[in-house]
């Protein structure tokens, strides 16, 4: 098995008796978090766990906190603000907004579950050099469904912006 590069990142675990984040398979994209806490949402709640972790991620670098898609196909259980990100400057304890989407059914999460993953990128840092024109592409302005809908043409009206809505 291959593995891939790896890269520091300094981490303090804030409750040593709750695993720290570990990537399930070598070539996984996210490492694993954990509840240090015991939770139970109720159908379409939401609450800010603790993952016992923090950590200084390299400068040019951020994380994104991913659901896991197991517990979202068979419980419903999300991340609010999808992906969560992590900054590079960022000491505090790691957190993770989850939400039950379930319709019906509570979800019982117990401490040392493994419930969000983290998945570390580097990013650009623009600097951000005002124009008068921007320069021309082939998608210009359309967006949002410009491209169309589903297959069967259905979906094709084009959504109302906020504004839009809001003066009619
Ligand atoms: O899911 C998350 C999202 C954020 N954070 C922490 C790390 C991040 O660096 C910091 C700020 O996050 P963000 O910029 O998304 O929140 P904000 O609402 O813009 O707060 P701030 O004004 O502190 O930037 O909060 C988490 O622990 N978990
Ligand atoms: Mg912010």
């Amino acid at each position: 098995m291959t593995e891939s590069p790896r890269l520091t990142v300094p981490l303090k675990r804030l409750d040593p008796g709750v695993e720290p984040p570990a990537y399930a398979l070598a070539q996984d994209a996210g490492a694993d978090l954990r509840t240090t806490v015991d939770v139970s949402l109720a159908p379409g709640e939401r609450a800010l766990v603790p993952t016992g972790v923090a950590v200084a991620l390299p400068a040019g670098h951020a994380g994104f906190i991913h659901p896991r898609s197991g517990l979202a196909v068979r419980h419903g259980l999300s991340v609010v603000n999808a992906p969560g990100t992590i900054d590079a400057g960022y000491r505090g304890e790691i957190k993770v907004p989850l939400i039950n989407l379930d319709p019906s059914a509570p979800i019982e999460l117990r401490r040392g579950d493994r419930i969000a993953q983290l998945v570390i990128q580097q990013v650009a840092h623009a600097e951000f050099v005002e124009v008068e024109a921007l320069e021309e592409s082939d998608r210009g302005a359309a967006g949002f469904g410009s491209t169309g809908g589903f297959e069967s043409g259905r979906g094709t009206d084009m959504p109302q912006t906020v504004q839009e809505s809001d003066a009619q």
